[in-house]
């Protein structure tokens, strides 16, 4: 079916329902008018100087200002060392916050300085535990740092030898075969009514395919389980291999298509057990064999293909684990503070730039189909029209939502993707108090910040846990967590191959921290705000609803409030035996399979005054007004599931010191962790 979508048309990031249902001709027949009321709303949204006379005279002049020299990556633009540079500040880590500085030269990191000997909190006998946060290989949704014009469809698996995909999915971005010349020729305005209407025309014709070819495939599955179930067709021949098989296929190479194919009628007997299963076989025995060959087929490590999968039922898990082949939509943020999204669609358009409004869930966001010009070095670009930014990455910044004259704090911010936006929602107003453990990325972060013009921005590089010791009292914080990268791993399939159970265990523990450091840092008496986002890029249940939960439990002056996101799956409330705070409904999951972009989370709470919480109640509103919640009277991060990382930390911190650190106590869940790390 991908095979006739219009060369290099992927779908837009966008809500299930959108994907799952094939656009019709007369939905596509709107789409010059969508993408015009899009831009109009957007207009009327945005006060900004009418007159693009006015505005491409200021392009001209930042033009002239800024380098055209076409860079590799989308990374931090270079030094501008005759620049003028106003507006962004850099805390010194360790220092008083009185201790700000104007800083000099964006891309010059001497301002920037930080210890974080100390964040080694973990054990120490363990070489990946030893190092900083940044060194476990901290998944990122690095809005510039990602290939900034990723082949459709780049095969980062084995998968480019298999015959074709065992489930056919939505996020197949195939080109066509059947493209028409037209569809090479780049969109303009002039043209774009010209191609709508052809595009309608191909919108029916595809339709009509559709139709026929889905009614095909469901005979033609029908006749494999009527053949399966008579033992006359090829399934007949299917038996699961026994354990000696198994053990030899392991040691050799496997066939890909055997595995393709063994897959294929897992998932088909798993969905119909009582009717396919062999008799002597048992549910889990097909588990675990589709868990081993989705691991060699798609190439992750067995233990993060079996996290992955419990994520989903069985035939939605491989779409996830398919999704994560294809490359996601480039997507383009509209820097509001320099221009409007439709100036800047004309001036790409201009140059050459295939592209389209994201959808309707923001005004901001374009979609780049192709270009003929480096988008992440176009004139456009270095003068700060723009943010090269996952879709996805926009969500917690939408779900923070924050006002004029607000103060924010950005608690792990680098390359800045989220600040820039946070600062053009606050109309370069308020402030936004940009941090960052990791010193080096603060020196991108700081360019990005003075490439869009933010002028409302202070940099610093601080242990986030090191707040709100370090400053306090904001109106909002967005915590967008360092985390494992399983949404992004199609940006980054090292994450198939290099994340253990212990990973998961530091990550989440260091999120926790974190977490409460971000509540710890909102003012309860913030007049427009007292609020907090946490999001991260990972689709993980212990990254995610298990750091949320413990939030609540463990600050009763927190609750979780609605995201504002239309869009996106409810978070888990139960999960594999975890049953967690009913509210937790409030959060909402992202999936690469279903909405076209990063796998990501996003949850939102508001912090209330302590003295609202009696003693023995939650302050946690229920979704469904019901809540059987614990009070747990200290709100310390000390609870027993922390204690060893606890006493690791402390023992670090000894030694650190020069001090005789004590032999370790061992506790049962020091014993476990060793047994499964
Ligand atoms: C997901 S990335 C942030 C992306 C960023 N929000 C953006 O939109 O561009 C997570 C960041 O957390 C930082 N980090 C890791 N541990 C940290 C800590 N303890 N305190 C503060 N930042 C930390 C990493 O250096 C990394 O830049």
């Amino acid at each position: 079916m991908g095979g006739r979508r219009a060369k290099y048309k992927q779908a837009p990031p966008a809500p299930l329902a959108d994907l799952n249902s094939r656009p019709s001709s007369k939905k596509l027949g709107k789409r010059k008018a969508d993408i015009e009321a899009d831009l109009e709303r957007e207009e009327s949204t945005i006060s900004r100087p009418a007159k693009r006379v006015k505005e491409n005279k200021k392009l001209a002049k930042e033009k002239e200002k800024t380098s055209t020299k076409p860079r590799k990556t989308g990374n931090s633009p270079e030094k501008g060392k005759n620049r003028k540079v106003v507006g962004v500040e850099h805390i010194e880590s360790g220092g008083d916050s009185d201790e700000w500085e104007d800083a000099s030269d964006p891309g010059d990191g001497e301002a920037i300085t930080g210890n974080l000997s100390d964040l080694e909190f973990v054990d120490q006998d363990d070489n990946l535990l030893q190092g900083t946060p940044e060194e476990l290989d901290l998944g990122s949704d690095d809005d510039q740092e990602v290939e900034l014009f990723p082949k459709r469809g780049t095969k980062k698996s084995k998968q480019f030898e298999r015959p074709a995909k065992i489930i056919p999915t939505g996020s197949d971005a195939s080109s066509s075969d059947e493209d028409s010349d037209e569809e090479d020729e780049h969109v303009t305005m002039a043209n774009m009514e010209a191609r709508s209407r052809a595009l309608d025309a191909q919108a029916a014709r595809e339709a009509e395919l559709d139709v026929q070819e889905m009614q095909d495939a469901v005979q033609t599955e029908d006749d494999a389980d009527a053949q399966m179930q008579d033992g006359d067709g090829d399934d007949e021949s299917f038996h699961l291999p026994t354990a000696e098989q198994r053990e030899t296929e392991k040691r050799g190479v496997s066939d890909v298509h055997v595995v393709q194919s063994r897959m294929r009628r897992c998932v088909r007997v798993l969905g119909n057990f009582k009717k396919l299963a062999e008799k002597d076989r048992s549910r889990s025995e097909y588990l675990e064999q589709l868990v081993s060959d989705i691991a060699s087929y798609y190439g992750y490590n067995d233990f993060l293909a079996e996290k992955l999968f419990q994520l989903f039922p069985v035939a939605e898990a491989i779409e996830f684990f398919e999704a994560n082949e294809v490359s996601r939509p480039v997507t383009i943020r509209t820097n509001t503070l320099k221009t409007r999204r439709r100036d800047l669609a004309q001036a790409l358009i201009n140059r050459g730039v295939n592209l389209e409004p994201i959808g309707k869930w923001t005004n901001v966001g374009l979609q780049v189909f192709e270009s003929a010009v480096p988008i992440g070095a176009s004139p456009e670009y270095l003068a700060g029209h723009y943010m090269l930014q996952a879709a996805s990455s926009f969500l917690p910044v939408i779900a923070l939502s924050p006002q004029p004259n607000e103060r924010v704090l950005d608690m792990a911010s680098a390359p800045g993707g989220k600040t820039t936006h946070l600062a053009a929602l606050l109309q370069n107003t308020g402030h936004v108090f940009a941090n960052d453990a990791n010193k080096a990325r603060t020196k991108s972060l700081a360019a990005n910040v003075h490439r869009m013009g933010c002028k409302n921005v202070t940099v610093s590089s601080y242990d986030a846990r090191e707040f709100p010791k370090v400053m306090g009292g904001f109106d909002r914080v967005l915590l967008d967590a360092p985390c494992s990268g399983t949404g992004v791993i199609s940006k980054d399939s090292s994450v198939k191959v290099n994340k253990s159970e212990r990973d998961f265990q530091l990550l989440s523990h260091l999120q926790k921290q974190l977490i409460l450091c971000a509540i710890d840092s909102v003012s309860p008496d913030s007049k427009t705000g007292g609020y907090i986002v946490y999001s991260t890029c990972s689709v993980t249940v212990d990254e995610n609803e298990a750091v949320v939960d413990y939030a609540l439990r463990k600050r009763p002056n927190v609750k979780l409030v609605d995201t504002g996101i239309e869009f996106g799956r409810e978070g888990f409330t139960k999960f594999r035996g975890k049953t967690f705070n009913p509210s937790v409904k409030l959060t909402r999951r992202f999936y690469p399979h279903v909405h076209n972009m990063d796998g990501f989370f996003v949850a939102k709470f508001k912090v209330e005054k302590r003295a609202k919480v009696q003693a023995g109640e939650k302050a946690t509103e229920g979704v469904d007004g019901k809540l059987p919640v614990t009070v747990e009277e200290d709100v310390g991060f000390d609870s027993e599931e922390d204690k060893p990382f606890i006493q690791e930390g402390k023992r670090r911190q000894m030694k650190a010191k020069g001090l005789r650190v004590p032999p370790r106590q061992r506790t049962e869940q020091n014993a476990a962790t060793k047994a499964g790390g």
